[in-house]
Protein backbone atom coordinates (compact mmCIF):
# COMPACT_ATOMS: atom_id res chain seq x y z
CA UNK A 1 0.00 0.00 0.00
CA UNK A 2 1.58 3.61 -0.92
CA UNK A 3 3.02 5.27 1.82
CA UNK A 4 0.97 8.28 1.20
CA UNK A 5 -2.71 8.62 3.04
CA UNK A 6 -4.59 10.72 1.27
CA UNK A 7 -8.18 9.86 -0.20
CA UNK A 8 -9.75 12.27 -2.58
CA UNK A 9 -13.62 11.92 -2.87
CA UNK A 10 -15.53 13.34 -5.77
CA UNK A 11 -18.64 13.89 -5.24
CA UNK A 12 -20.07 14.45 -1.79
CA UNK A 13 -22.92 13.24 -1.33
CA UNK A 14 -24.88 10.53 0.49
CA UNK A 15 -22.43 8.05 -0.40
CA UNK A 16 -19.30 10.32 -1.04
CA UNK A 17 -20.00 11.92 2.45
CA UNK A 18 -19.66 8.25 3.95
CA UNK A 19 -16.72 7.96 2.39
CA UNK A 20 -15.32 11.05 3.50
CA UNK A 21 -15.99 10.25 7.22
CA UNK A 22 -14.66 6.10 6.41
CA UNK A 23 -11.07 7.32 5.46
CA UNK A 24 -10.65 10.81 7.98
CA UNK A 25 -12.11 8.88 10.78
CA UNK A 26 -8.99 6.13 10.20
CA UNK A 27 -6.24 8.94 10.22
CA UNK A 28 -6.78 9.78 6.06
CA UNK A 29 -6.16 12.64 4.87
CA UNK A 30 -9.65 13.59 2.65
CA UNK A 31 -9.79 16.06 -0.13
CA UNK A 32 -13.14 16.53 -1.53
CA UNK A 33 -14.12 17.85 -5.46
CA UNK A 34 -18.16 18.60 -4.97
CA UNK A 35 -19.46 21.66 -6.85
CA UNK A 36 -22.91 21.80 -4.78
CA UNK A 37 -22.13 24.93 -2.63
CA UNK A 38 -24.26 22.99 -0.13
CA UNK A 39 -21.71 19.80 0.26
CA UNK A 40 -19.71 20.88 2.60
CA UNK A 41 -22.17 21.46 5.32
CA UNK A 42 -23.64 17.86 4.07
CA UNK A 43 -20.45 16.35 4.54
CA UNK A 44 -20.29 17.57 8.08
CA UNK A 45 -23.62 16.42 9.18
CA UNK A 46 -23.22 13.16 8.05
CA UNK A 47 -19.12 13.16 9.67
CA UNK A 48 -21.04 14.72 12.75
CA UNK A 49 -23.02 11.04 13.03
CA UNK A 50 -20.05 9.62 11.83
CA UNK A 51 -18.24 10.47 15.06
CA UNK A 52 -20.90 9.34 17.50
CA UNK A 53 -21.06 6.20 15.88
CA UNK A 54 -17.91 4.73 14.75
CA UNK A 55 -15.66 5.04 17.32
CA UNK A 56 -18.38 2.71 19.12
CA UNK A 57 -17.53 -0.44 17.50
CA UNK A 58 -14.03 -0.66 18.91
CA UNK A 59 -12.62 -1.41 22.18
CA UNK A 60 -9.47 0.61 21.29
CA UNK A 61 -8.75 4.45 19.88
CA UNK A 62 -8.95 4.90 16.31
CA UNK A 63 -5.95 6.63 14.87
CA UNK A 64 -6.12 10.53 15.24
CA UNK A 65 -8.51 11.69 12.53
CA UNK A 66 -6.98 13.26 9.55
CA UNK A 67 -7.09 16.77 8.11
CA UNK A 68 -9.82 17.42 5.78
CA UNK A 69 -9.91 20.22 2.87
CA UNK A 70 -12.75 20.94 0.48
CA UNK A 71 -11.37 22.03 -2.96
CA UNK A 72 -13.00 24.43 -6.22
CA UNK A 73 -10.12 22.79 -8.74
CA UNK A 74 -9.96 18.66 -9.66
CA UNK A 75 -6.84 19.01 -10.09
CA UNK A 76 -5.68 20.14 -6.76
CA UNK A 77 -8.50 17.66 -4.90
CA UNK A 78 -6.44 14.96 -6.76
CA UNK A 79 -2.93 15.75 -6.66
CA UNK A 80 -1.08 13.39 -4.25
CA UNK A 81 -3.96 11.09 -3.54
CA UNK A 82 -3.91 7.32 -2.88
CA UNK A 83 -7.44 6.21 -3.46
CA UNK A 84 -9.88 7.78 -5.67
CA UNK A 85 -13.50 7.76 -4.77
CA UNK A 86 -16.45 9.03 -7.32
CA UNK A 87 -19.73 9.03 -6.04
CA UNK A 88 -21.37 11.25 -8.67
CA UNK A 89 -24.86 10.54 -9.19
CA UNK A 90 -25.93 7.13 -11.24
CA UNK A 91 -25.47 8.55 -14.76
CA UNK A 92 -23.51 6.71 -17.38
CA UNK A 93 -22.64 9.98 -19.60
CA UNK A 94 -21.62 11.82 -16.07
CA UNK A 95 -19.61 9.27 -15.24
CA UNK A 96 -17.49 9.04 -18.33
CA UNK A 97 -16.82 12.76 -18.00
CA UNK A 98 -15.76 13.08 -14.74
CA UNK A 99 -13.19 9.70 -15.28
CA UNK A 100 -11.99 11.17 -17.53
CA UNK A 101 -10.49 13.80 -16.32
CA UNK A 102 -9.40 11.47 -12.99
CA UNK A 103 -7.37 9.61 -15.44
CA UNK A 104 -5.44 12.61 -16.74
CA UNK A 105 -4.81 13.65 -13.11
CA UNK A 106 -4.23 10.81 -11.14
CA UNK A 107 -0.85 9.51 -9.85
CA UNK A 108 -0.24 5.93 -11.90
CA UNK A 109 -0.16 4.20 -8.47
CA UNK A 110 -3.78 5.81 -7.27
CA UNK A 111 -7.00 3.55 -7.08
CA UNK A 112 -9.18 4.89 -8.64
CA UNK A 113 -12.71 3.52 -7.66
CA UNK A 114 -16.32 4.00 -8.83
CA UNK A 115 -19.42 4.00 -6.37
CA UNK A 116 -21.77 2.91 -9.12
CA UNK A 117 -24.28 0.43 -7.98
CA UNK A 118 -25.02 -0.65 -11.11
CA UNK A 119 -22.55 0.04 -14.12
CA UNK A 120 -20.39 -2.35 -14.99
CA UNK A 121 -16.49 -1.44 -14.84
CA UNK A 122 -16.23 -1.83 -18.76
CA UNK A 123 -19.36 0.53 -19.20
CA UNK A 124 -17.35 2.88 -16.63
CA UNK A 125 -14.22 2.61 -18.69
CA UNK A 126 -15.46 2.45 -22.05
CA UNK A 127 -14.05 5.77 -22.96
CA UNK A 128 -10.29 4.93 -21.34
CA UNK A 129 -10.49 5.59 -18.24
CA UNK A 130 -8.96 2.91 -15.67
CA UNK A 131 -11.60 2.90 -12.91
CA UNK A 132 -12.42 -0.23 -10.96
CA UNK A 133 -15.96 -0.36 -9.62
CA UNK A 134 -16.38 -0.03 -5.38
CA UNK A 135 -19.67 0.28 -4.29
CA UNK A 136 -20.39 0.95 -0.76
CA UNK A 137 -23.66 0.36 1.39
CA UNK A 138 -25.06 3.16 3.27
CA UNK A 139 -23.85 4.11 5.81
CA UNK A 140 -20.42 3.81 4.41
CA UNK A 141 -18.89 4.40 7.93
CA UNK A 142 -20.44 1.83 9.25
CA UNK A 143 -20.95 -1.23 6.68
CA UNK A 144 -17.85 -3.05 5.84
CA UNK A 145 -19.06 -4.09 3.01
CA UNK A 146 -17.19 -2.85 -0.44
CA UNK A 147 -17.97 -5.26 -4.19
CA UNK A 148 -14.91 -5.17 -5.81
CA UNK A 149 -15.20 -5.22 -9.92
CA UNK A 150 -12.69 -4.65 -12.71
CA UNK A 151 -8.96 -5.31 -13.04
CA UNK A 152 -7.74 -7.79 -10.93
CA UNK A 153 -4.52 -6.17 -9.66
CA UNK A 154 -6.41 -3.04 -8.69
CA UNK A 155 -8.55 -5.06 -6.92
CA UNK A 156 -5.75 -6.48 -5.19
CA UNK A 157 -4.40 -3.07 -4.08
CA UNK A 158 -8.13 -1.33 -3.20
CA UNK A 159 -8.64 -5.02 -0.55
CA UNK A 160 -5.61 -3.98 0.99
CA UNK A 161 -6.65 -0.27 1.50
CA UNK A 162 -9.93 -1.25 2.32
CA UNK A 163 -9.28 -3.15 5.03
CA UNK A 164 -6.65 -0.61 6.72
CA UNK A 165 -10.14 1.53 7.28
CA UNK A 166 -12.11 -1.68 8.41
CA UNK A 167 -14.19 -2.34 5.22
CA UNK A 168 -14.72 -5.65 3.85
CA UNK A 169 -13.81 -5.82 0.19
CA UNK A 170 -15.60 -8.28 -1.66
CA UNK A 171 -14.62 -9.20 -5.09
CA UNK A 172 -16.96 -10.31 -7.37
CA UNK A 173 -16.03 -12.77 -9.93
CA UNK A 174 -17.33 -11.44 -12.96
CA UNK A 175 -18.77 -8.14 -13.99
CA UNK A 176 -22.31 -8.04 -14.71
CA UNK A 177 -24.87 -5.58 -13.94
CA UNK A 178 -25.57 -4.53 -10.42
CA UNK A 179 -22.86 -6.75 -9.53
CA UNK A 180 -24.36 -9.23 -6.36
CA UNK A 181 -25.89 -7.36 -3.67
CA UNK A 182 -27.89 -4.63 -5.53
CA UNK A 183 -29.72 -7.42 -7.52
CA UNK A 184 -30.94 -9.11 -4.85
CA UNK A 185 -32.21 -5.63 -3.34
CA UNK A 186 -33.17 -4.79 -6.47
CA UNK A 187 -35.54 -8.51 -6.55
CA UNK A 188 -37.00 -7.60 -2.96
CA UNK A 189 -38.02 -3.82 -4.05
CA UNK A 190 -39.61 -5.19 -7.31
CA UNK A 191 -41.22 -7.66 -5.18
CA UNK A 192 -42.43 -5.04 -2.57
CA UNK A 193 -43.60 -2.41 -5.27
CA UNK A 194 -45.98 -4.48 -6.39
CA UNK A 195 -47.49 -6.05 -3.21
CA UNK A 196 -48.25 -2.70 -2.40
CA UNK A 197 -49.63 -1.94 -5.41
CA UNK A 198 -51.96 -4.94 -5.23
CA UNK A 199 -52.94 -3.90 -2.06
CA UNK A 200 -51.88 -7.08 -0.40
CA UNK A 201 -49.60 -4.82 2.33
CA UNK A 202 -48.51 -1.38 2.89
CA UNK A 203 -44.84 -0.21 3.45
CA UNK A 204 -45.11 -0.37 7.25
CA UNK A 205 -46.77 -4.02 7.30
CA UNK A 206 -43.60 -5.06 4.35
CA UNK A 207 -41.24 -3.56 6.67
CA UNK A 208 -42.50 -5.58 9.30
CA UNK A 209 -42.35 -8.50 7.36
CA UNK A 210 -38.56 -7.63 6.88
CA UNK A 211 -37.83 -6.72 10.24
CA UNK A 212 -39.52 -8.91 12.41
CA UNK A 213 -37.99 -12.08 10.77
CA UNK A 214 -35.95 -13.03 8.66
CA UNK A 215 -33.96 -9.38 8.55
CA UNK A 216 -32.66 -10.54 11.98
CA UNK A 217 -31.20 -13.71 10.51
CA UNK A 218 -29.34 -12.04 7.73
CA UNK A 219 -26.92 -10.21 9.25
CA UNK A 220 -25.21 -13.23 11.12
CA UNK A 221 -25.86 -16.19 8.77
CA UNK A 222 -27.07 -14.65 4.92
CA UNK A 223 -29.05 -16.73 3.04
CA UNK A 224 -27.62 -19.97 2.70
CA UNK A 225 -26.15 -21.01 6.03
CA UNK A 226 -29.72 -20.07 7.28
CA UNK A 227 -31.54 -22.14 4.75
CA UNK A 228 -29.16 -25.17 5.44
CA UNK A 229 -30.48 -24.94 9.09
CA UNK A 230 -33.97 -24.81 8.04
CA UNK A 231 -33.71 -27.61 6.19
CA UNK A 232 -33.13 -29.63 9.98
CA UNK A 233 -30.72 -32.64 10.33
CA UNK A 234 -30.58 -33.17 6.82
CA UNK A 235 -29.23 -30.00 5.92
CA UNK A 236 -29.39 -28.10 2.32
CA UNK A 237 -30.50 -31.57 0.33
CA UNK A 238 -33.99 -31.90 2.49
CA UNK A 239 -34.37 -27.73 2.11
CA UNK A 240 -34.14 -27.91 -1.32
CA UNK A 241 -36.33 -31.30 -2.21
CA UNK A 242 -39.45 -29.22 0.25
CA UNK A 243 -38.75 -25.96 -0.87
CA UNK A 244 -36.94 -26.26 -4.48
CA UNK A 245 -40.70 -27.18 -6.18
CA UNK A 246 -42.02 -23.75 -5.00
CA UNK A 247 -39.29 -22.02 -7.24
CA UNK A 248 -41.81 -23.02 -10.19
CA UNK A 249 -45.10 -21.78 -8.27
CA UNK A 250 -45.97 -18.05 -8.41
CA UNK A 251 -44.31 -16.95 -5.60
CA UNK A 252 -42.21 -14.46 -7.41
CA UNK A 253 -43.12 -11.84 -9.58
CA UNK A 254 -39.60 -11.52 -11.12
CA UNK A 255 -39.01 -9.20 -14.02
CA UNK A 256 -42.52 -8.36 -14.22
CA UNK A 257 -42.08 -4.73 -13.41
CA UNK A 258 -44.82 -2.77 -12.26
CA UNK A 259 -45.18 0.15 -14.26
CA UNK A 260 -44.20 3.51 -12.53
CA UNK A 261 -46.65 5.73 -12.21
CA UNK A 262 -47.48 8.75 -10.74
CA UNK A 263 -50.00 6.71 -8.79
CA UNK A 264 -47.75 4.00 -7.84
CA UNK A 265 -44.96 6.90 -6.43
CA UNK A 266 -47.80 9.01 -4.81
CA UNK A 267 -49.26 5.70 -3.04
CA UNK A 268 -45.53 4.46 -2.44
CA UNK A 269 -44.52 7.94 -0.80
CA UNK A 270 -48.01 8.58 0.85
CA UNK A 271 -47.42 5.35 2.99
CA UNK A 272 -44.05 6.08 3.53
CA UNK A 273 -44.68 9.46 5.36
CA UNK A 274 -47.52 8.02 7.02
CA UNK A 275 -45.13 5.23 8.62
CA UNK A 276 -42.20 7.22 9.21
CA UNK A 277 -42.93 10.97 8.43
CA UNK A 278 -42.59 11.94 12.71
CA UNK A 279 -38.88 12.15 12.31
CA UNK A 280 -36.34 14.17 10.09
CA UNK A 281 -33.75 12.29 7.78
CA UNK A 282 -30.91 12.84 10.05
CA UNK A 283 -33.43 11.36 13.56
CA UNK A 284 -33.55 7.93 11.74
CA UNK A 285 -30.34 8.23 10.44
CA UNK A 286 -28.91 7.90 14.26
CA UNK A 287 -31.64 5.77 15.14
CA UNK A 288 -30.02 3.56 12.41
CA UNK A 289 -26.68 3.92 13.60
CA UNK A 290 -27.17 3.32 16.94
CA UNK A 291 -29.32 -0.46 15.91
CA UNK A 292 -26.49 -0.79 13.85
CA UNK A 293 -23.38 -0.42 16.15
CA UNK A 294 -25.48 -2.83 19.18
CA UNK A 295 -25.74 -5.26 16.43
CA UNK A 296 -22.66 -5.01 15.41
CA UNK A 297 -21.18 -5.18 18.56
CA UNK A 298 -23.21 -8.30 19.28
CA UNK A 299 -21.73 -9.62 16.62
CA UNK A 300 -18.25 -8.56 17.60
CA UNK A 301 -18.82 -10.96 20.81
CA UNK A 302 -19.47 -14.53 18.35
CA UNK A 303 -17.05 -12.49 15.80
CA UNK A 304 -19.54 -13.71 13.11
CA UNK A 305 -20.44 -11.24 9.78
CA UNK A 306 -19.53 -8.21 10.31
CA UNK A 307 -18.42 -8.90 13.61
CA UNK A 308 -15.16 -10.59 12.73
CA UNK A 309 -14.08 -7.66 10.15
CA UNK A 310 -14.64 -5.41 13.02
CA UNK A 311 -12.13 -7.92 15.14
CA UNK A 312 -9.59 -7.84 12.46
CA UNK A 313 -9.34 -4.00 12.28
CA UNK A 314 -9.15 -3.96 15.48
CA UNK A 315 -6.43 -6.41 15.76
CA UNK A 316 -4.53 -3.77 13.63
CA UNK A 317 -4.96 -0.71 15.67
CA UNK A 318 -2.22 0.20 17.91
CA UNK A 319 -1.84 -0.47 21.50
CA UNK A 320 -1.65 2.91 23.94
CA UNK A 321 1.48 3.48 24.74
CA UNK A 322 2.91 2.51 28.35
CA UNK A 323 3.09 5.51 30.86
CA UNK A 324 4.17 4.74 34.28
CA UNK A 325 1.03 2.91 35.30
CA UNK A 326 0.11 -0.04 32.40
CA UNK A 327 -2.92 1.06 29.81
CA UNK A 328 -4.87 -1.41 29.97
CA UNK A 329 -7.87 0.27 28.40
CA UNK A 330 -7.98 3.51 25.95
CA UNK A 331 -11.34 4.19 24.50
CA UNK A 332 -13.58 6.23 23.09
CA UNK A 333 -17.36 6.47 25.35
CA UNK A 334 -19.80 4.92 23.11
CA UNK A 335 -23.10 6.47 22.64
CA UNK A 336 -24.70 3.39 24.03
CA UNK A 337 -23.31 4.02 27.40
CA UNK A 338 -24.70 7.18 28.30
CA UNK A 339 -28.21 7.35 29.56
CA UNK A 340 -31.56 9.52 30.14
CA UNK A 341 -29.22 12.06 32.11
CA UNK A 342 -26.33 12.58 29.42
CA UNK A 343 -23.36 10.89 30.86
CA UNK A 344 -21.78 7.38 30.86
CA UNK A 345 -24.00 4.86 33.10
CA UNK A 346 -23.03 3.57 36.14
CA UNK A 347 -23.32 -0.06 34.59
CA UNK A 348 -20.58 0.95 32.04
CA UNK A 349 -17.96 2.00 34.87
CA UNK A 350 -17.75 -1.51 35.83
CA UNK A 351 -17.73 -2.42 32.54
CA UNK A 352 -15.04 -0.36 31.66
CA UNK A 353 -13.45 -1.49 34.46
CA UNK A 354 -14.06 -5.05 33.65
CA UNK A 355 -12.44 -4.86 30.65
CA UNK A 356 -9.06 -3.05 32.26
CA UNK A 357 -9.23 -6.73 34.60
CA UNK A 358 -9.48 -9.14 31.20
CA UNK A 359 -6.49 -7.02 29.39
CA UNK A 360 -3.97 -6.99 32.76
CA UNK A 361 -4.98 -10.90 33.02
CA UNK A 362 -3.98 -11.01 29.17
CA UNK A 363 -0.72 -9.21 30.10
CA UNK A 364 0.06 -11.97 33.04
CA UNK A 365 -0.89 -15.10 31.08
CA UNK A 366 -4.27 -15.51 31.81
CA UNK A 367 -5.93 -15.43 28.47
CA UNK A 368 -7.86 -17.35 25.89
CA UNK A 369 -5.26 -20.70 26.06
CA UNK A 370 -5.57 -20.22 30.25
CA UNK A 371 -8.66 -19.55 30.52
CA UNK A 372 -9.24 -22.90 27.96
CA UNK A 373 -6.69 -25.20 30.39
CA UNK A 374 -9.41 -24.35 33.34
CA UNK A 375 -7.50 -21.47 35.09
CA UNK A 376 -9.13 -18.46 35.69
CA UNK A 377 -9.74 -14.95 37.98
CA UNK A 378 -13.21 -14.32 39.44
CA UNK A 379 -14.47 -10.64 40.55
CA UNK A 380 -15.28 -11.55 44.57
CA UNK A 381 -15.70 -7.34 45.27
CA UNK A 382 -15.86 -4.05 43.37
CA UNK A 383 -15.68 -0.73 44.85
CA UNK A 384 -16.67 2.01 42.35
CA UNK A 385 -16.17 5.98 42.90
CA UNK A 386 -17.92 8.35 40.65
CA UNK A 387 -15.92 11.44 40.95
CA UNK A 388 -16.71 13.21 37.42
CA UNK A 389 -18.95 12.71 34.32
CA UNK A 390 -17.84 11.10 31.10
CA UNK A 391 -19.55 11.67 27.95
CA UNK A 392 -20.03 10.30 24.42
CA UNK A 393 -16.98 10.38 22.22
CA UNK A 394 -14.81 11.01 25.73
CA UNK A 395 -11.33 9.66 25.30
CA UNK A 396 -11.37 6.91 28.24
CA UNK A 397 -7.75 5.42 29.51
CA UNK A 398 -7.90 3.06 32.36
CA UNK A 399 -4.42 2.84 34.10
CA UNK A 400 -4.12 -0.53 36.50
CA UNK A 401 -2.11 -0.26 39.99
CA UNK A 402 -1.98 -3.83 41.30
CA UNK A 403 -2.37 -3.83 45.25
CA UNK A 404 -1.54 -7.53 45.60
CA UNK A 405 -0.82 -10.03 43.75
CA UNK A 406 0.02 -12.74 45.89
CA UNK A 407 -1.22 -16.82 46.48
CA UNK A 408 -5.08 -16.85 45.30
CA UNK A 409 -5.10 -12.81 45.29
CA UNK A 410 -5.11 -10.77 43.03
CA UNK A 411 -6.55 -6.79 44.07
CA UNK A 412 -6.02 -4.21 41.15
CA UNK A 413 -7.03 -0.61 41.40
CA UNK A 414 -8.41 0.53 37.89
CA UNK A 415 -8.21 4.75 37.32
CA UNK A 416 -10.78 5.44 34.73
CA UNK A 417 -9.22 8.97 33.22
CA UNK A 418 -10.61 11.32 30.99
CA UNK A 419 -8.57 14.72 29.19
CA UNK A 420 -8.86 16.51 32.45
CA UNK A 421 -8.21 14.27 35.15
CA UNK A 422 -9.44 10.84 36.84
CA UNK A 423 -13.41 10.28 36.09
CA UNK A 424 -13.67 7.14 38.16
CA UNK A 425 -11.81 4.77 40.26
CA UNK A 426 -12.62 0.82 40.35
CA UNK A 427 -11.29 -1.39 43.46
CA UNK A 428 -11.49 -4.93 42.42
CA UNK A 429 -10.37 -8.36 44.60
CA UNK A 430 -10.56 -11.44 42.38
CA UNK A 431 -9.59 -14.80 43.47
CA UNK A 432 -8.26 -17.39 41.29
CA UNK A 433 -10.48 -19.99 40.49
CA UNK A 434 -10.12 -23.88 39.10
CA UNK A 435 -13.09 -24.13 36.10
CA UNK A 436 -13.14 -27.37 36.21
CA UNK A 437 -13.43 -28.30 40.05
CA UNK A 438 -15.50 -24.52 40.65
CA UNK A 439 -13.47 -23.43 43.88
CA UNK A 440 -10.67 -21.22 44.37
CA UNK A 441 -7.40 -22.74 43.48
CA UNK A 442 -3.81 -20.79 43.21
CA UNK A 443 -2.39 -19.93 39.49
CA UNK A 444 -0.01 -21.75 37.59
CA UNK A 445 3.95 -20.89 38.55
CA UNK A 446 4.02 -18.71 35.45
CA UNK A 447 1.12 -16.79 36.19
CA UNK A 448 1.67 -16.15 39.76
CA UNK A 449 5.28 -14.95 38.38
CA UNK A 450 4.03 -12.80 36.32
CA UNK A 451 2.09 -11.17 38.74
CA UNK A 452 4.80 -10.93 41.08
CA UNK A 453 6.51 -8.88 38.71
CA UNK A 454 3.40 -6.15 38.49
CA UNK A 455 3.28 -6.52 42.56
CA UNK A 456 6.55 -6.05 42.95
CA UNK A 457 6.94 -3.08 40.27
CA UNK A 458 3.66 -1.19 41.75
CA UNK A 459 4.81 -2.00 45.76
CA UNK A 460 6.67 1.34 45.34
CA UNK A 461 4.10 3.74 44.12
CA UNK A 462 1.92 5.66 46.73
CA UNK A 463 -1.26 3.88 48.00
CA UNK A 464 -4.03 5.46 45.51
CA UNK A 465 -5.97 8.29 46.66
CA UNK A 466 -9.42 5.97 47.65
CA UNK A 467 -8.10 2.91 47.99
CA UNK A 468 -9.85 0.58 50.74
CA UNK A 469 -12.72 2.79 50.99
CA UNK A 470 -16.36 1.58 52.30
CA UNK A 471 -19.44 3.17 50.94
CA UNK A 472 -20.35 6.45 52.55
CA UNK A 473 -17.00 7.44 54.11
CA UNK A 474 -15.91 11.40 53.60
N1 LIG B 1 -27.64 6.34 -2.15
C1 LIG B 1 -27.34 5.05 -2.01
O1 LIG B 1 -27.99 4.31 -1.25
C2 LIG B 1 -26.17 4.47 -2.73
C3 LIG B 1 -25.63 5.07 -3.87
N2 LIG B 1 -24.55 4.52 -4.49
C4 LIG B 1 -23.98 5.14 -5.69
O2 LIG B 1 -23.19 6.25 -5.29
C5 LIG B 1 -23.22 7.27 -6.29
C6 LIG B 1 -23.68 8.58 -5.66
O3 LIG B 1 -24.98 8.38 -5.13
P1 LIG B 1 -25.54 9.30 -3.94
O4 LIG B 1 -24.46 9.67 -3.02
O5 LIG B 1 -26.74 8.60 -3.45
O6 LIG B 1 -25.99 10.60 -4.75
P2 LIG B 1 -26.22 12.08 -4.19
O7 LIG B 1 -27.14 12.71 -5.14
O8 LIG B 1 -26.56 12.05 -2.75
O9 LIG B 1 -24.77 12.75 -4.32
C7 LIG B 1 -24.14 13.01 -5.53
C8 LIG B 1 -23.18 14.16 -5.33
O10 LIG B 1 -22.41 14.35 -6.50
C9 LIG B 1 -22.24 15.73 -6.71
N3 LIG B 1 -21.92 15.97 -8.13
C10 LIG B 1 -22.73 16.07 -9.19
N4 LIG B 1 -22.01 16.29 -10.29
C11 LIG B 1 -20.69 16.31 -9.93
C12 LIG B 1 -19.46 16.48 -10.64
N5 LIG B 1 -19.43 16.65 -11.94
N6 LIG B 1 -18.32 16.45 -9.92
C13 LIG B 1 -18.33 16.26 -8.58
N7 LIG B 1 -19.47 16.10 -7.87
C14 LIG B 1 -20.63 16.11 -8.54
C15 LIG B 1 -23.57 16.33 -6.28
O11 LIG B 1 -23.42 17.71 -5.97
C16 LIG B 1 -23.88 15.50 -5.06
O12 LIG B 1 -23.38 16.07 -3.87
C17 LIG B 1 -24.14 6.74 -7.39
O13 LIG B 1 -23.36 6.14 -8.38
C18 LIG B 1 -24.97 5.68 -6.68
O14 LIG B 1 -25.44 4.67 -7.51
C19 LIG B 1 -23.91 3.41 -3.99
C20 LIG B 1 -24.37 2.80 -2.86
C21 LIG B 1 -25.59 3.23 -2.19
C1 LIG C 1 -30.69 1.64 -3.96
N1 LIG C 1 -29.27 1.48 -4.29
C2 LIG C 1 -29.19 0.74 -5.53
C3 LIG C 1 -28.69 2.80 -4.44
C4 LIG C 1 -28.69 0.74 -3.14
C5 LIG C 1 -27.24 0.51 -3.15
O1 LIG C 1 -26.53 0.68 -4.12
C6 LIG C 1 -26.61 -0.05 -1.93
C7 LIG C 1 -27.26 0.24 -0.59
O2 LIG C 1 -26.64 0.89 0.25
O3 LIG C 1 -28.39 -0.22 -0.36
Amino acid sequence: MSAVKKACIIGGGVIGGGWVARFLLNGWDVSVFDPDPQAERKINEVLANARRSLPSLYDKALPAEGALTFHADLAEAVAGAAWIQESVPERLELKHKIHGQISELAGAEAVIGSSTSGFKPSEINEQGARAVVAHPFNPVYLLPLVELVGNADTCVRASDILCSVGMYPLTVRKEIDAHIADRLLEAVWREGLWLIKDGICTTEELDEAIRMGFGLRWAQMGLFETYRIAGGDAGMKHFMAQFGPALAWEWTKLMDVPEFTEELVELIAGQSDAQSGHMSIRELERLRDDNLIGMMRALKKSGSGAGGTINDHESTLPEPEPVDLTITVSRPIPQSWTDYNGHMNEAHYVEASAQATDKFMEMIGCGADYLAAGGSYVTVENHVRFLDELHEGDLLSITTQVLKGEGKTMHLFHRLQKADGVAATVETLLLHMDLNARGTSLPTDEVAAKLGVFAQQHAGLPKPDGAGRHVGQR
